[in-house]
């Protein structure tokens, strides 16, 4: 097959069928027609490259979204295409980290401030209380994160060590109990362990209770189909392009959606409803626990607090955005420290040098170079939102990367060309943790000198950036160096003892496979 046709009908013949289908309907639409053959002159996107289906529909990119791969589809596209390409008819991807600034945030970009959130992915069709992550009208968003914002401080995240300790070192005792009893080591799917933790934490200190996920090495019910259910959702959202088909969808709904995930997500949101009112109950506690509870209450009764159900939908939302997330990026960090020793052994020497466990505090980690270096070298190669982040551009349009955008496009970067992008990383491929250290940054004869770490914004940018990000720090580095300053991580003589990360499934989360490790005793 020709570059050319190649490039048209795709590589392998299930691309070709499909395509060949999409022309079919595209030559019969009249609107298809009228954006190949008449609007590439006219269309104030027509400049920007891209290949000509996905410019004439969004189907190309509808069936790149649930083919399971897109960020890799999309990485490819920027090899081919560049930096900015039209991904669909409204819709332009951006892979240099200029636009980083231009597209979310604008303190030093080059418009007046950040681009809203997209309606079609983020809004809330049905209307009713919105989340903040569902939350588009900058004031509105503005007023919830006032209130939101200082349960996540760095302050607040150290007022709630001893919580984040308590579990973290229940996670270990319990793996050390298991090892006690196998020749000093036991092997596990370290996901689930991740997991177990994360849920725990985050259930206490939005809830007010734990999961007991650790207690009982198990998960409730409902997590069992989080991921699941986030699938649905993501596979939902990109039908919003059709109102036709979601309006059709809603009414099938019911028997499109299997019945064990509905019903496990009604549980789900009647028992949080239930801890938050168990919690509320002791009212006095409010103002003695440090969690993220207290601080939301306490804004109900200041002018424009939150309302208890924006409590409640908020405190649902951070137990699915605080595990998944934080879990991908922990399970990344272990499965390429597998697989380089050297930079495991690193690691290990960096906090062994603590003698006792009770040294390794959130102060104390903060400080570890290397240990930093590796968060920061997984958010890079295992971003956990590898689809990046939609935004549309305002009435005027405005300036991305250099390039004036017209008003109502959607806009993103997408994260994996831009990490894997060797023109901004020196060996984008390779698990190199010292591209983070302070010789990277200051000695220009080091390799990654000139790498663009503010390119990897694995926690987003500008106002609507990730609130959890200092307990997202904090909790990574104390469960990571809890783990290497106990056990010996090993390879594990099981199945699935690595992941090949690019192989996982994506539905704007990654599917994550799972990884058993070794956990040994620690030896030296
Ligand atoms: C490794 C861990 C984490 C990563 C990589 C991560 C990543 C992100 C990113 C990229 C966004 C921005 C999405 C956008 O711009 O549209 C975001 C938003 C958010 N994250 Fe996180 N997150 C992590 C942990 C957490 C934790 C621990 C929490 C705590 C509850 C949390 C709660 C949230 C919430 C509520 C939002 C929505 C913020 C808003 O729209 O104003 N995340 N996260």
């Amino acid at each position: 097959m020709s570059n050319f046709s190649g490039t048209i009908l795709g590589n392998d013949v299930l691309s070709r069928v499909i395509n060949l289908m999409i022309i079919g309907l595209l030559v019969r639409s009249p609107l298809a027609y009228y954006r190949l053959r008449i609007q590439p002159f006219f269309h104030p996107l027509a400049k920007f490259p891209g290949p000509v289906l996905w410019r004439a529909s969004r189907l190309p990119y509808m069936r790149a979204a649930w083919g399971k791969h897109f960020p890799y589809v999309v990485q490819k596209l920027h090899a081919q295409y560049g930096e900015v390409i039209r991904v669909a008819p409204n819709e332009l991807s951006f892979s240099g980290p200029a636009a980083w600034d231009d597209i979310y945030s604008n303190t030093e970009g080059a418009n007046n401030g950040a681009f809203p959130k997209s309606e079609i992915w983020h809004g809330n069709p049905d209307g009713g209380p919105a989340s903040v992550f569902t939350t588009i009208n900058f004031k509105e968003h503005a007023r919830i994160r006032r209130f939101m914002d200082p349960a996540f401080s760095e302050r607040a995240v150290l007022k709630q060590e001893p919580i984040l300790q308590e579990y973290v070192g229940l996670c270990i005792n319990k793996l050390r109990e298991r090892a006690s009893t196998n020749d000093g080591k036991t092997t596990v799917n370290i996901v689930d362990w991740f997991n177990f933790t994360l849920f725990d934490i985050v259930g206490e200190l939005s809830f007010g209770e734990s999961f007991d996920c650790l207690k009982k090495c198990e998960y409730e019910g409902w997590m069992d189909q989080m991921a699941a259910s986030m699938k649905l959702h993501y596979l939902s959202i990109n039908l919003r392009h059709y109102p036709i088909i979601t309006a059709l969808t809603k009414l099938l709904g019911p028997f499109l959606v299997p019945k064990d995930i509905v019903a496990q997500h009604m549980d789900y949101s009647q028992r949080s409803a239930e801890k938050l009112k168990r919690r509320l109950a002791s009212k006095d506690s409010i103002d003695r626990r440090p969690d993220i509870i207290s601080q939301l209450m306490r804004s109900e009764d200041r002018d424009e607090g939150l309302t208890s159900q924006e409590v409640l939908l908020n405190s649902m939302l951070f137990i699915n955005a605080a595990s998944e997330t934080t879990a991908t990026t922990l399970t990344g960090v272990v499965n390429m420290l597998l697989q380089n020793p050297a930079s495991l052994a690193k690691l290990e020497t960096e906090i062994r040098d603590f003698s006792n466990q009770s040294d390794l505090t959130l102060e104390a980690l903060k400080r570890l170079p290397y240990l930093n270096a590796v968060l920061q070298e997984a958010l890079r190669m295992c971003n956990p939102n590898p689809i990046g982040h939609l935004r549309t551009t305002p009435p005027n349009g405005g300036i991305v990367d250099g390039h004036f955008v017209a008003g109502n496009t959607l806009v993103t970067i997408q994260p994996q060309a831009l990490c894997y992008s060797s023109k901004y990383f020196h060996e984008p491929e390779a698990w190199r943790p010292e591209r983070w250290l302070k010789d990277a940054e200051t000695n220009p004869e080091s390799p990654y000198y000139y790498g663009h770490r503010k390119g990897v914004r694995g926690f987003g940018w500008g106002p609507y950036i990730c609130v959890g990000e200092p307990l997202g720090w904090a909790w990574m580095r104390l469960i990571i160096a809890s783990m290497v300053w106990t056990f010996d991580l090993r390879k594990a003589n099981a199945p699935n003892s690595l992941i090949d990360w690019a192989a996982q499934d994506v539905f704007g989360i990654v599917i994550k496979h799972p990884l058993n490790v070794t956990f040994q005793e620690r030896t030296t």
